[in-house]
């Protein structure tokens, strides 16, 4: 009689407890530094205790893995309720409601109620209008979402063609999505679960237009669900990941909707029809813009969740031959298998501290624009802009990379790393697409860069672009210099220098070619984009450097993280080395002791990598990944994830009798 079972041993696997025992540093007080203190790590404890002493989380990985599109929305639709309810039960503050999201990644059919609409109604409306809608909103007595983008135009906000034209006559607007292109589409929560938009709409005074103006819209019957007269909405269909969440589309036909539904914080339409605009012009972007900076600090989420998943599984999994008397080793110690998954662990610390500065100057802007200062904004709209595209574009292709290092188990949806690709690719595109993002920080950078010529004294995240390159010598003197973070820094400013410097010459160069501005921007986007991603990756890495050195910890904390820093900056010249020759931040042989350090510090960060996962915490319901639990005991989480599939409830599937049945019956007959 076979042993094999799938029950799941009770101890942890030895092969992960002898990582654990290895530890140079203390996993605990990294922890706490992670998650901003002690205090904070309980609570985020308290909160995960709450929730997973529910069966039903347990169940509701089953349906995610295993049920119809239907039912992962039900299922998904519930989940929101429990926490939505458990919010007003428990008096949740903004910040713990954050932590729940983000022990349960999010995937909550409402959840662009608390992400977008909310936060919405809490920068576009009026004190009044806050009273009434904020409460409601906040209270759940009214879901909501946020529908901006259409069919025909998403990045294009200008092309926006849903109107909300004014009738003074009944103090209304009236909502028309004219044709095709403007239904909205892609809401998250719109296709069946809210029942009130923000619907973002070019109003439309006597025949004239004023730019695009949010307005709230009811779109169910408060009784029933049913969709109101002059309204059509529905799913839009499945997606590659996400599927919980019903990204909807939206048709409005002559609905009419009160004056005071239009929010009017930084735009007023009177009740004879006189438009007022207070603030600056892009004011109502405000919710794109928090939007941004909180998919940084996702972007820390996904990666680290992928690395603790690839780093414990490579700790279990063993496989091949390094010394032929020796066992199979363990994947992690080949050092193909540390190059994948390493720069993945470095770029979650960095992610970590590059997001959390993005954060905190985000909270101090946005106090100052509260007051109506608004001389923060451009700096920050491009810096978020920025770091949202460098953030998702770098942590969604680590998180593939893992996954492909995980060989073909990776592959199974047991393993949670292609879920987590799946769901995590659309921060890419969401809020603003990445390449149009990056555009938006070049054009800033270029203005700042002639400002900068024309002898401006530049503060803030482009400060550097005043400096004299040719002060500049490579600060890499020595291999030793090599592990100098402050002289890594200053390669990668260098480097940012030198790629906006390029552009804008060639800019202006074009243009007093008599090129035409349009076509002499269109001509260098490409390397505008890149000067925007090389300014991004300096910002990222002089956070992560700032970051360590300001750390108050002990020194075997301290000295891991520097080490990982370290491998990150160094990571990034040898992967871009081109970019950073052709700049003459370094030069060949500079390049040469940089990638040498590059492969040593594989091997000083390998004692370390499971103890540096451990320290992210991940809860196993959060993680859902069979190959990445901290007991570490892979084969057996595999196997026992076989009992819920649906394909193993009969010993033999209907389709047989139906089908294969048939045809075996017919080609037994048959002569041929
Ligand atoms: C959701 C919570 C999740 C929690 C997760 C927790 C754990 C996760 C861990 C693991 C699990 C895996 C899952 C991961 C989660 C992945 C989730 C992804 C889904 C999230 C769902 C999010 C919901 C999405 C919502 C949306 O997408 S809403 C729609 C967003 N749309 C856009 O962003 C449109 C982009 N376009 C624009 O912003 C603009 O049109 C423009 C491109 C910026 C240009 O604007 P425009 O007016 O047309 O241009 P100009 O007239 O030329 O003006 C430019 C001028 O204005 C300045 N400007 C532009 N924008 C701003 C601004 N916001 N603020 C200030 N200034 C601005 C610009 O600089 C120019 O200035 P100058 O003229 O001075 O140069
Ligand atoms: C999962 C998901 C959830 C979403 N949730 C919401 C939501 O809740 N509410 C909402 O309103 N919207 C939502 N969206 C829509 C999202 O905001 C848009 O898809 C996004 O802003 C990109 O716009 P687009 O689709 O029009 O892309 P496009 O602009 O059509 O992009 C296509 C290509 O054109 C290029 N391009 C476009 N303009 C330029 C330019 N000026 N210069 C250079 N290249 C350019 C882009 O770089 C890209 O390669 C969601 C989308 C997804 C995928």
């Amino acid at each position: 009689m076979s042993e094999i079972t799938s029950s799941i041993p009770l101890q942890i696997n030895p092969d992960l407890q002898e990582e654990r025992d290895k530890a140079s540093f203390n996993v605990t007080e990294l922890t706490h530094i992670i998650y901003g203190g002690i205090e904070k790590t309980k609570k985020r404890k308290r909160l995960e205790k709450l929730l997973f002493s529910d069966p039903f989380f347990q169940e509701y990985q089953n349906v995610r893995a295993f049920g119809s599109r239907s039912e992962y929305y039900a299922a998904s639709v519930k989940k929101s309720t429990k926490i939505f309810k458990l919010r007003r039960q428990h008096k949740w503050t903004d910040e713990e409601y954050e932590t729940v999201l983000d022990i349960c990644h999010d995937d909550l059919a409402l959840t662009l109620h608390h992400t977008m609409f909310i936060p919405a109604l809490e920068r576009l409306a009026t004190e009044d209008q806050k009273s009434k809608w904020l409460t409601l909103a906040k209270q759940y007595k009214i879901i909501g979402t946020y529908a901006q983008t259409e069919l025909g135009h998403g990045t294009y906000l200008q092309g926006l063609e849903t109107t909300a034209t004014y009738d003074p006559q009944t103090r209304e607007f009236v909502m028309n999505t004219p044709t095709l292109s403007a239904m909205k589409w892609w809401p998250g929560s719109l296709g069946k679960s809210s029942n009130h938009a923000l619907v973002l709409a070019t109003l439309i005074i006597s025949g004239k237009k004023y730019g695009m103006h949010p307005f709230l819209v009811q779109l169910r019957s408060m009784d029933d669900h049913k969709v109101l007269p002059g309204v059509r909405v529905g799913d839009i269909g499945a997606k590659m990941g996400g599927n919980s969440v019903d990204n909807g589309y939206l048709i409005l036909d002559n609905v009419r909707i009160p004056r005071n539904n239009m929010l009017m914080k930084n735009a007023q339409v009177s009740p004879d029809g006189k438009f007022v605009t207070r603030g600056p012009s892009k004011a109502n972007y405000a919710t794109m813009m928090l939007i941004r900076v909180q998919i940084c600090t996702m972007a820390y989420q996904v990666v680290s969740s992928g690395a603790t998943i690839g780093i414990r599984y490579s700790a279990v999994r063993r496989q091949s031959k390094l010394d032929p008397q020796d066992r199979e080793p363990k994947i992690l110690e080949y050092q193909t298998q540390q190059y994948k998954i390493f720069p993945g662990l470095a770029m979650s610390y960095a992610f970590l501290f590059a997001s959390r500065s993005l954060t905190r100057k985000y909270e101090e802007a946005f106090a100052e624009i509260q007051r109506g200062d608004f001389k923060s904004l451009p700096e920050l709209h491009c810096l978020s802009s920025g770091l949202k595209s460098f953030c998702s574009e770098h942590s969604v292709r680590q998180v593939e990379i893992i996954r492909q290092s995980c060989g073909g188990h990776g592959y199974l949806n047991a393993a949670g790393l292609g879920m987590l690709v799946n769901a995590a690719a659309p921060m890419i595109t969401v809020e603003g697409e990445n390449t149009v993002m990056y555009l938006q920080l070049a054009r800033y950078i270029l203005k700042r860069f002639a400002g900068a010529m024309s002898g401006q004294q530049l503060d803030g995240s482009t400060s550097y672009l005043s400096m004299d390159p040719a002060t500049y010598v490579c600060p890499v003197m020595s291999e030793t210099d090599c592990r100098n973070l402050t002289a890594l820094c200053d390669i990668y400013r260098y480097r940012s220098y030198m790629t906006v410097c390029r552009v804008a010459r060639q800019v202006q160069h074009d243009m007093e070619s008599d090129m035409p501005q349009h076509v002499a921007i269109n001509k260098n986007l490409v390397d505008l984009v890149r000067a925007a991603k090389a300014h991004s990756y300096y910002i990222v890495v002089k956070d992560f450097v700032e970051g360590v050195d300001a750390l108050v910890a002990s020194a075997p904390v301290i000295k891991v993280l520097r080490t990982l820093c370290c491998f990150y900056a160094a990571h990034g010249i040898a992967e871009y080395s081109g970019d950073f020759l052709e700049s003459e931040a370094v030069g060949l042989h500079q390049l040469k002791w940089i990638k040498n350090l590059q492969v040593s510090l594989l091997g000083e960060i390998r004692p370390d990598a499971v103890a540096l996962v451990d320290a992210f915490d991940y809860h196993d319901i959060t993680l859902s990944s069979a190959l990445g639990c901290y007991d570490g005991n892979a084969y057996e989480r595999l196997f026992k994830s076989t009992e819920n599939d649906p394909m193993n409830k009969e010993e033999v599937h209907p389709s047989y009798y139906q089908y294969l049945k048939p045809f075996m019956e017919e080609m037994n007959k048959s002569k041929l």
